[in-house]
């Protein structure tokens, strides 16, 4: 039963995607139905392949589903209007692994480009730009460009360009992937600091088990495009495996080798 303050901030119901190849159809996201509950950190994770960053780009309609809805805040993001699909992307940020900054713009004005997009006057995109760059800690390399600046640093700055327009959900495709064990660790906190102070329901699709047992707080495990395997860390979810041992479910709720006496 869904308890108080936990309902969905996003549905996927039955969503498929397929690709064309030369030797015909590969399903790379098959049938797949997930809730993500509002105020989670909600990872998904699985072997290369598995689809999980196709998963993530039909969430905010990057990727049309072929089948299946897609709802986030109680609207059905697969059936709006294209015009009205705009305005409820901006309410969903996204950060990838390579960063994906404008090069040869700012750091302040790559964050300003959502807000421009968005129709947000100048005086309040100073304003909200400079919110931003404290909140990611950057505030001095505001009229840097992004070469001049560390992976780390480039994935703030991504950061705060996904937070420009103060989005209800945060995708993230990989985004400590590039990055060294210790700059990992700096991003996590960010990414930990946006969902507990500012209340962000973050999604990250990850193959880093770390990054799953430090930062998240439910699970689903994808596999040949299906979600094999979903759980909650936090209250106790410690049904068996739905699928076998040393299961990645074993080995994120600290299970692993209870079956090697
Ligand atoms: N635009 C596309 N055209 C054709 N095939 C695609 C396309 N996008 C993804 N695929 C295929 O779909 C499958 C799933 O890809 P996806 O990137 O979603 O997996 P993933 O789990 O994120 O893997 P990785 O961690 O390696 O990125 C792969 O076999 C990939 O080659």
């Amino acid at each position: 039963m869904e308890r108080k303050g936990e309902f969905a901030i996003l549905s996927l119901s039955r969503v498929s995607k397929g690709f064309k190849l030369k030797d015909g159809m590969y399903q790379a996201v098959d049938d797949v139905s997930l809730d993500v509950k509002k105020g989670s950190i909600h990872g998904v994770i699985g072997e290369s392949g598995a689809g999980k960053s196709t998963l993530l780009r039909l969430i905010n309609l990057l990727e049309k589903p072929d089948q299946g809805t897609v709802t986030v805040d109680g609207h059905n993001l697969t059936e709006m209007p294209s015009k009205q699909l705009r305005k409820a992307r901006e309410k969903i940020g996204m950060i990838f692994q390579q960063f994906n900054l404008v090069n040869n713009v700012t750091v302040s004005r790559n964050i300003s480009i959502p807000l421009e997009l968005a129709g947000v006057p100048k005086r309040e995109r100073m304003k909200r730009v400079k919110e931003c760059l404290d909140f990611v800690g950057l505030a001095d390399k505001a009229e840097q460009y992004p070469a001049q600046l560390s992976g780390g640093q480039r994935q703030r700055v991504a950061i705060a360009r996904a937070l420009s327009n103060s989005p209800g959900l945060l995708l993230c495709d990989e985004p400590t992937s590039s990055l060294d064990p210790g700059t990992t660790a700096d991003i996590l906190d960010v990414l930990k600091d946006i969902n507990g102070g500012l209340g962000v329901t973050v999604v990250i699709v990850t193959h880093e088990m770390d990054v799953v047992k430090s930062l998240c707080t439910h699970v689903s495990v994808m596999e040949k495009g299906r979600i094999v395997d979903s759980f909650s860390r936090q209250d106790g979810d410690f049904r068996p495996a739905a699928v076998r041992t040393g299961s990645y479910r074993d080995q994120i709720l600290g299970k692993a080798g209870e079956t090697h006496v």
